[in-house]
């Protein structure tokens, strides 16, 4: 059996507003294996971020656990927190967010400067696959849409992460460069086990991984 990458066992999360206790996750019991991938789905609202946020340690649920790596995090302080950030952890956000007074090659070794690493022939594979060659120097803020998810993929994948959690990493693009972005997504995570946790409202992308989870309710149907 492959490792463990992260482990949810009955976990809830209830929000506050006032008076009203709002439960979005009820229960949830998962288990993401490496290299496994899977499309975290459900309608707006459903909890779907939510449950991107407590993996990645943004929020603390509130109740249940949660086991990143065989490793309990609930006595992880922050610094173990940040070590798990930066190592292990690959981020695709929908609105991209790269840095954008940057380049593309300041980008993409952003990660690596974080673990004290240096830009290697991973990373030139990843703006070679990526068709980044040629913009290596532009500043990230001069490129398309598409050329700047294909930049956020590449700075999220330049460390070798273990888990990579993605919130719609192409709901900015078009159809034809969904696919392509998703296909060298899969493409580039595979050749370093990588798992992979993506949000989308598309069933095209959810195809593209292995299994499905779908949020409904407080609740994740497979
Ligand atoms: N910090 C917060 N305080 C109060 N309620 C919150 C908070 N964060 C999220 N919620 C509520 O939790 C529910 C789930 O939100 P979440 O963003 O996880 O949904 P989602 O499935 O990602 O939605 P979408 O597909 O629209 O992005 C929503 O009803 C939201 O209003």
């Amino acid at each position: 059996m492959t490792k463990l990458i992260v482990e949810l066992n009955s976990i809830n999360k209830t929000f506050i507003d006032g008076e009203q206790h709002h439960c979005v996750l009820n229960d949830v019991a998962l288990s993401l294996h490496q290299g496994e991938s899977v499309a975290l789905t459900g309608a707006s609202g459903s909890g779907k971020s939510t449950l991107l946020n407590i993996i990645a340690g943004f929020e603390l649920p509130t109740s249940g656990t949660l086991s990143l790596l065989g490793e309990p995090t609930s006595h992880w302080d922050d610094k173990r927190w940040s070590q798990f950030r930066h190592q292990q952890l690959g981020v695709v956000f929908q609105q991209f967010n790269l840095l954008t007074p940057l380049s593309v090659e300041d980008n993409i070794a952003f990660p690596l400067h974080l673990n004290g690493k240096r830009w290697n022939s991973w990373c030139d594979h990843l703006v070679e696959t990526l068709g980044l060659l040629s913009l290596r120097k532009r500043h990230v803020e001069t490129l398309s849409g598409g050329q700047q998810q294909r930049v956020a993929i590449a700075r999220a994948l330049a460390h070798q992460p273990s888990l990579l959690l993605a919130d719609e990493p192409t709901g900015n693009l078009d159809q034809s460069a969904t696919l392509e972005v998703m296909a060298l997504l899969c493409q580039l995570a595979a050749e370093h086990q990588t798992s992979i946790l993506m949000v989308t409202h598309s069933l095209e992308c959810a195809d593209f991984m292995q299994r499905r989870w779908h949020l409904d309710l407080g609740t994740v149907h497979e």
